[in-house]
Order: structure tokens, then C-alpha cells, then sequence
């Protein structure tokens, strides 16, 4: 397949070069400096380098299948770019929900996509791979093809699963970032310790329950699957704190911000934990 791939960060540069063993990949990158590293390193991923074709954002052309990798506050700037290419399939792969309204009106094909790998950026053409995961696509309209793409895209090493119900997975999904994201990123630590902390254990299992009813999710699993994957991921440096150590805006409006936007009821927990990343934004 011919597929372009946008924003080249700890995601895009991870399914760049998985897919580029198989398929004609085109990253799209918005600064010359990261161009011209990539072309010189090709991607790194632990000790595996590959070379993709690398362009601007600017020179965007139609793609068989075009993925998405770039972060919730960014999306916007694209639209209009994206909706000046012929119709095409696009396959989204963000964490947070409010990104559901601004695409519909794009005139595409389109897909949505779950990572659960975890990767982290070592620099702007090297990534490393912390725990392979898989990635789940579904199809966003009705009439869409994402199961002869998944088929398309799947191999051993780099495993991508059709879901049929995608918004249902991004929602137990944003469950879990909106738990141990703002935690992790408030208080600079890794996110194992949003469980083993019993005072911010609290606090998580208060953050679940609240999300899990604006969302209408069983409050238990949604509990058992938070600690899950704090507990699996107990290492990892959550986006959200990779964000406010690099002093960029973070996905807190997609994430919190929905859930606080979505409710009917008051979520105190779920609010107090948007205002204060808010805070420390402004302080960027
Ligand atoms: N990292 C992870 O393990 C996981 C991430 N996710 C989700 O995946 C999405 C991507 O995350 P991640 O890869 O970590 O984010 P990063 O911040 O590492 O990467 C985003 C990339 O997009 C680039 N970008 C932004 N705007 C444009 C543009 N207009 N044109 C071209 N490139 C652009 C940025 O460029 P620049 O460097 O120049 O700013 C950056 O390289 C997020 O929604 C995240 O929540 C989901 C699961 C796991
Ligand atoms: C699942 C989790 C919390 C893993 O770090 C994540 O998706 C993120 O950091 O955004």
C-alpha cells in the first residue's frame, strides 16, 4: 500500500518504520531540521534503523491510506489541509474523544485507531519501544473498509486488530488516560504509583468512577482496567508528563475536558484535574 504518515513523534516514527518492511511510507514532518535528521539517520527503534521518504506537511499529496499521529491540540491546523486532498481513507490514532465532532466533516473515508504500544521519543528521528502492544482500528461511518486495511497493515511484529466497536474501546480508553495522565503529570511520577500511592489511589478510584458515569461504562471494570494498566505500565512516563516537562500544551482538553464537557452531573474530581493542568499550563 501507498501510506503517508503524519507527525512523526514517539507514534508516527513507531508505525513509520514497522510498516515501511512492507509498505511505501511517506512521513510528513512540520520542521526542516527533523527532514533533514531523518534522511540522514533514517528512524531508530532500539537498535533497528529504517529509511521511509520524508517530506513537509506543506507537499501532503493523496495517499492510499493516509494515519494521523499527531497529538489532540494540532488536529485543527490540519483540516483544512486534509480536506483538500481527493477523497482518501484516514486513519486517526489519538488518545482523548474530542476529536469525533471535528472530523465529521471531513470528506474522507475515516478510520479511528487505539495505540496500546508504549513508546517513547529518544530524539527527533529515534524511538524507543517500551512494550509492543497492538493497534485497533474501526471504522468511524458506516460503508468504511477498515477490516480489508487492518488486514493490509497487520503482521506478526506489528499487530493491528479490527474492532467493531472503536468508540466503545476509545471510551474505556480515555477512562484510563483521564485517571493516570493529569496523576502522573501533577505530580511528576511514573504511572505505577497512581495505585501504590493509597492517597492518590483514592483519588484514581474517585477519577474512574465519575468518567465511568458520564460515559454510561461499568464503573468496576473500568476501575479493574486502571489498575491494569498502571500496573503494566508501571515504568512508563505517561504523555501527559512527558508534555508538561517539555512545557507543550497537553491533550487535557480531549481528555478531562470532554469528560467535564460530556457530563450532566457534577464531577468535581474530574474538574479539579482539568483546572490544575490548565494551571500549569499558563505557566508554560
Ligand atoms: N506515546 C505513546 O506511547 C502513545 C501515544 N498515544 C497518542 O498518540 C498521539 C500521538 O502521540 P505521540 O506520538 O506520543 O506524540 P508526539 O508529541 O511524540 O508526536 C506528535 C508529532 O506530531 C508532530 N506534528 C504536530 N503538528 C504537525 C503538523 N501540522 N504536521 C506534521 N507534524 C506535526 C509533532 O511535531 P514537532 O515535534 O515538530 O512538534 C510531533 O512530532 C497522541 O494523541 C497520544 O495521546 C496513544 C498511545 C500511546
Ligand atoms: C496508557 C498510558 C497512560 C500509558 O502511559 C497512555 O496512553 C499515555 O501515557 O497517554
Amino acid at each position: 500500500m501507498d501510506i503517508g504518515i503524519i507527525g512523526l513523534g514517539a507514534v508516527g516514527l513507531f508505525i513509520s518504520s514497522k510498516l515501511s518492511e512492507r509498505h511505501d511510507v511517506t512521513g510528513y514532518v512540520r520542521n526542516q531540521k527533523q527532514l533533514n535528521e531523518i534522511r540522514e539517520n533514517g528512524i531508530q527503534i532500539n537498535k533497528d534503523r529504517y529509511q521511509i521518504r520524508v517530506k513537509t506537511i506543506e507537499r501532503l499529496q493523496k495517499h492510499d491510506l493516509i494515519i494521523i499521529c499527531v497529538k489532540q491540540p494540532h488536529l485543527a491546523y490540519l483540516m483544512p489541509i486534509l480536506n483538500s486532498l481527493d477523497k482518501t481513507c484516514l486513519l486517526f490514532i489519538q488518545n482523548g474523544l474530542s476529536h469525533i465532532q471535528m472530523i465529521q466533516e471531513l470528506n474522507h473515508f475515516i478510520m479511528l485507531g487505539v495505540c496500546e504500544h508504549g513508546v517513547s521519543k529518544v530524539n527527533s528521528h529515534q524511538v524507543q519501544l517500551n512494550g509492543l502492544g497492538q493497534i485497533k482500528v474501526g471504522d468511524f461511518q458506516e460503508h468504511n473498509d477498515a477490516k480489508h486495511i487492518q488486514h493490509q497493515l497487520y503482521a506478526s511484529d506489528f499487530p493491528v486488530f479490527y474492532d467493531d466497536d472503536i468508540i466503545q474501546t476509545m471510551n474505556e480508553k480515555v477512562i484510563v488516560n483521564s485517571v493516570i495522565n493529569p496523576l502522573t503529570a501533577l505530580f511528576d511520577i511514573e504511572n505505577g504509583q497512581v495505585i501504590t500511592n493509597p492517597y492518590l489511589k483514592k483519588i484514581a478510584y474517585q477519577l474512574s468512577k465519575e468518567a465511568s458515569e458520564v460515559l454510561e461504562m461499568n464503573c468496576e471494570k473500568s476501575w479493574e482496567k486502571v489498575q491494569e494498566v498502571a500496573h503494566n505500565t508501571k515504568n512508563n512516563v505517561s504523555s501527559m508528563l512527558v508534555d508538561i516537562r517539555m512545557k507543550r500544551t497537553t491533550e487535557i482538553e480531549s481528555i478531562n475536558g470532554y469528560i467535564v464537557k460530556q457530563s450532566k452531573i457534577d464531577v468535581p474530581t474530574q474538574s479539579n484535574m482539568y483546572h490544575l493542568i490548565k494551571a500549569k499550563e499558563i505557566n508554560h
